[in-house]
């Protein structure tokens, strides 16, 4: 968007809030990483961010299948073969899963200013139920969650279904896409709230290329260097300390 008032009444059009969670609101990106370095390991291969960066976001067959066929282990290990071996591991891992810095601030403040927020993720319920044990307070402040084995999200991130569907089950939906701004860390994220028309917020990992950042809207280190008011939404009170 080269017109800069274009930008601005963009973004003052924004009413309502979509939230990724893995990587996002939590810090579980870290435990697919973890995981898949070993099981590489063991075909002596190494896992590496332009690998991740094309699983990430994505639904766990989609990703899956991504994972053994780039890596060159599909002869040995078929996408299901590697799902269930991961998810032993993962299922111990997800529930020591934590908010990410500024997650509980910034979803605490617009639920206070009565912005209507929600959480579109790729993860299915079982991984949902098990990575938000610890986290109910900050879910029960969403409005719905869509979660990647909902009926309706016939594709994953890049494709808009999860957004879309989450646009049409707001109060009153389907909201506007124009209206809604989206926070990803994921490549793939970015891409499907660009396609399902909306504004994207992306807060990268460091070790994602650079080149991932240009679809975005606006690139932060974190959640905590979100200025509301840049979107025309209710500014923090507080200092961010
Ligand atoms: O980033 P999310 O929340 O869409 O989750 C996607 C996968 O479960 C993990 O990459
Ligand atoms: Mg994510």
């Amino acid at each position: 968007m080269a017109n800069p008032s274009a930008v601005v009444s963009v973004r003052r059009s924004i009413t309502h809030v979509v939230f990724d969670m893995d990587g996002l609101l939590l810090d579980t990106e870290k435990f697919y990483t973890q995981v898949q370095e070993l099981i590489l390991a063991r075909f002596n291969k190494t896992f590496d961010w332009s690998l991740k960066a094309k699983m990430m976001g994505k639904k766990a067959i989609e990703a899956a299948r991504v994972f053994v066929e780039e890596s060159g282990i599909s002869d040995s290990l078929s996408a299901e073969q590697f799902l269930l071996e991961r998810e032993e591991m993962l299922q111990k891992l997800f529930p020591t899963s934590q908010l990410m810095p500024g997650a509980s601030r910034l979803v605490n403040h617009l639920h206070a200013k009565g912005v209507p927020i929600c959480v579109a993720t790729g993860s299915h319920r079982r991984h949902f139920e098990l990575k938000t044990q610890k986290h109910h307070e900050i879910f029960s402040l969403m409005h719905h969650v869509v979660l990647g084995d909902d009926p309706e999200v016939k594709q994953g991130k890049p494709s808009p279904d999860g957004f879309l569907t989450a646009a049409k089950r707001f109060e009153g939906g389907p909201v506007d896409p124009c209206n809604i701004l989206v926070f990803e860390d994921a490549p793939a994220g970015v891409l499907a709230a660009k396609n399902a028309g909306m504004s994207v917020v992306m807060v990268p990992d460091p070790r994602l290329d650079k080149s991932f950042h240009d679809a975005a809207d606006q690139v932060l280190n974190s959640l905590l260097d979100f200025n509301p008011g840049d979107w025309g939404l209710p500014p923090f009170e507080d200092n961010g300390s």
